[in-house]
């Protein structure tokens, strides 16, 4: 099974007090952040101390994710230089919107790893899509580098391009499609959106419902309280397994009574229902049941 990726943490680089704590969280990924949530003036301190964040020996057991300023800012190749070789595992490119931005940043990377010892080509990258553009280059974008481990949509500023605004999820059905289709097709993850109103669990666990039944291997957090409801979200109910069980099951006695097809319940057991059945599995045996 791939890497579980449901929940990244976002954390703004220059707060120090969240950096040296924030690994106690456990999220599957965490994305300190040099970009939207860190003022102008703290972009050199915040870069300074993820730098170090992610060199300490606390940070070496989880996915590290920087997300940088856009290249085309007096800092995007500043924050790039420091956070690969400080050995950051993924970069989030805010903002993408061609494949031509994943170029720029794939001939920054090589050289940097070249320069640092680092194995060319061991950075992943994540591109965030914030706009129309970006919308609708998501699949030459989801398929521009094998560096690419997976697409995230990002609703503040792709609402804000669309004219619109966050509000049940009709302004980001086109767009969540679209990301997904993308990321599905080039054989990488897909994120969805942050939901900013951490004490809404309620609007938030609606939205996860929402996410997890269209497809998406996770979302961008905000805060750690969103962690534990996300993974619990995702989790397969114990119904589900006891269901996946008697699937395999079933196959298993159909394989041994040289059957492609069998019944179970009056419902049919074939390889697309067995994949689906070893899947659920696959996901009890990584995140445990939901409660
Ligand atoms: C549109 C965009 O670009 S979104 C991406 C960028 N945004 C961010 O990175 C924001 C990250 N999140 C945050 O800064 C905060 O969670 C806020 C501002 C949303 C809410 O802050 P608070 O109301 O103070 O959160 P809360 O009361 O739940 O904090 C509880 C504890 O969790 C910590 N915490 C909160 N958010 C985070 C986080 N994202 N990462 C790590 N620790 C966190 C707090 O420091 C606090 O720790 P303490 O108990 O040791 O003091
Ligand atoms: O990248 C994200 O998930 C958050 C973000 O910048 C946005 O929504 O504009
Ligand atoms: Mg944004």
């Amino acid at each position: 099974m791939n890497k579980l990726r449901r929940s990244m943490l976002f954390l703004p680089g220059a707060n120090a007090a969240m950096l040296s704590t924030a690994f106690i969280y456990r999220p599957d990924s965490i994305m300190f952040d040099l970009e939207d949530a860190v003022a102008l003036r703290e972009k050199d301190t915040a870069r300074l101390l993820v730098f170090h964040a992610l060199q300490h020996p606390m940070y070496q057991d989880i996915e590290t994710v920087v997300r940088i300023n856009p290249l085309s800012t007096p800092f995007g190749l500043a924050d790039l230089e420091a956070v690969v070789r400080a050995g950051v595992d993924v970069i989030r490119l805010p903002k993408t919107d061609t494949p031509e931005d994943i170029f720029e940043l794939e001939g920054h990377l090589e050289r940097i790893e070249r320069e640092c010892g680092r194995e060319v080509g061991s950075t992943g990258v994540m591109a965030a899509i914030e706009s129309a553009v970006g919308v609708i280059n998501a699949v030459a974008i989801a398929r521009s580098s094998p560096r690419l481990i997976g697409i995230a949509l990002a609703a503040f500023d792709y609402v804000m391009d669309m004219q619109t605004e966050r509000s049940d999820g009709t302004e980001l059905f086109y767009a969540r499609c679209a990301v997904l289709h993308a990321a599905r097709a080039a054989g990488i993850d897909a994120f969805d959106v942050v939901w900013s109103d951490v004490n809404d669990e309620a609007g938030f666990l609606r939205e996860v419902e929402l996410i997890r039944k269209m497809g998406f291997n996770g979302k961008s957090l905000i805060n750690p309280r969103q962690i534990d409801l996300l993974h619990n979200a995702y989790a397969p109910t114990q119904q589900e397994v006891d269901h996946a069980q008697r699937v395999i099951e079933a196959a298993e006695e159909g394989e041994r009574n040289g059957l492609g097809v069998v019944s179970l319940n009056g419902k049919m057991v074939d390889a697309p229902i067995i994949n689906h059945a070893q899947r659920v599995l696959e996901r009890a045996a990584a995140s445990g049941v939901r409660r």
